[in-house]
């Protein structure tokens, strides 16, 4: 009774707090996703500021950005490389830089969390930002796996908190799942809503429950593709090549495995197994957990199940 006391009376204290419209993002994580977000983000007129943990981190992220956008360029302006080159230069501008999560949220209207798939890292993250995050600022997790209810736990915002599931490659998907648990206010949700249809994304509504609606169905399909390749009854090229002329996926589970990143899926199956451990469908994968043991961890490494010669960086 005093946990619901308090979560009404947390509720109620920020409802003064209407729908925030988003202006000034502070991404936090800045790999394939942070790096994609943060991209969209700039080329809609958004201030981002980009965090990690490093500056040399940084400056892959925005040599990522750059070289995205350049893909963009290639087809938007063709037959005008300046105003090309212009464009993306204005997109850059938009976003700078951090290595001090702190200080950049202090001036966000939302900080969007894209840092390893890893609740405790998540959860601590977000405990220290809510101390010195402005009242008004919304708090949201691109989390594929992990119950945003989890993560928002060691806040005091849980009104003023969400999930915001972008689809990778960020430029390219069209899709945002955006999550409401059950203490998210009308005005988070309808303020991420429209911040999903700003960037020029799609956005469903989800529910908080395991892998929202597009990885509880993927995950499963994707395990199952390597189990039936463990038992030897198909290779990995003829699951692929099957998958995609047969049911019209551009990728096949295993490139898109390791398009997505096998420490990544690692993280989900684990988490998912701990929480539901007589759940076959999550019972550990050797192959996989071989790959991520010797840092075979997909395209970001340069290689997975399969061998890449350019790096996605
Ligand atoms: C897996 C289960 C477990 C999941 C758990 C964690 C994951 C999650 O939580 C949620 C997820 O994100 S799941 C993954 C969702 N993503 C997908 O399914 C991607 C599937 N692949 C594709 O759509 C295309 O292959 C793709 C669009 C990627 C590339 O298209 P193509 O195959 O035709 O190859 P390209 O010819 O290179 O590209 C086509 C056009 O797209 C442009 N492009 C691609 N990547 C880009 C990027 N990063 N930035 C900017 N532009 C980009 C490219 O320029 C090209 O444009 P055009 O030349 O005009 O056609
Ligand atoms: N890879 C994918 O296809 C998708 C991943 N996601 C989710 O997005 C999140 C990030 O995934 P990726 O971008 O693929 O991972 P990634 O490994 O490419 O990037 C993670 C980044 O977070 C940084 N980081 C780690 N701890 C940090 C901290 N305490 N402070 C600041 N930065 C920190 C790392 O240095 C790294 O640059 C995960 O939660 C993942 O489940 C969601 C949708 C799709």
């Amino acid at each position: 009774m005093a946990f619901f006391t308090r979560q009404l009376c947390r509720h109620f204290s920020s409802s003064a707090v209407r729908n925030v419209v988003i202006k000034n993002v502070t991404i936090i994580g800045g790999g394939q996703m942070g790096a994609g977000i943060a991209q969209v983000a700039a080329t809609t007129g958004h201030s981002v500021t980009l965090v990690d943990t490093s500056d040399d981190i940084l400056k892959t992220a925005v040599k990522g950005i750059e070289g995205s956008l350049k893909r963009v360029v290639k087809k938007k302006f063709a037959d005008k490389p300046e105003a090309g080159e212009e464009f993306i230069q204005k997109v850059l501008r938009n976003v700078s830089t951090s290595t001090d999560s702190g200080s950049a949220a202090q001036r966000s209207d939302l900080v969007l969390e894209a840092i390893v798939e890893n609740l405790k890292i998540k959860q601590d993250i977000f405990h220290q930002l809510d101390k010195v995050a402005p009242e008004h600022t919304i708090f949201a997790s691109n989390t594929s796996s992990l119950p945003i209810t989890d993560i928002a736990s060691t806040t005091s915002r849980l009104d003023r908190f969400g999930g915001l599931h972008f689809f990778n490659p960020v430029p390219m998907m069209k899709l945002v799942e955006v999550v409401a648990t059950s203490a998210t206010s009308k005005e988070t949700f309808d303020s991420l809503l429209n911040f999903s249809k700003v960037l020029g994304k799609t956005p469903v509504s989800c529910k908080d429950s395991p892998g929202f609606i597009v990885n509880r169905l993927l995950v499963p399909y994707l395990v199952e593709a390597v189990r039936l390749h463990e038992r030897g009854h198909g290779s990995k090229e003829d699951v692929d090549i099957a998958m995609k002329l047969g049911a019209g996926h551009p990728m096949g589970p295993f490139e898109l495995a390791d398009y997505v990143g096998l420490d990544t899926i690692k993280f989900i199956i684990d988490g998912w197994s701990a929480k539901d451990p007589s759940n076959p469908l999550f019972a550990p994968i050797e192959m996989l957990n071989k790959l991520v043991a010797e840092g075979k961890l997909g395209k970001k490494t340069g290689e997975g199940f399969y061998k890449y010669k350019r790096l996605i960086k």
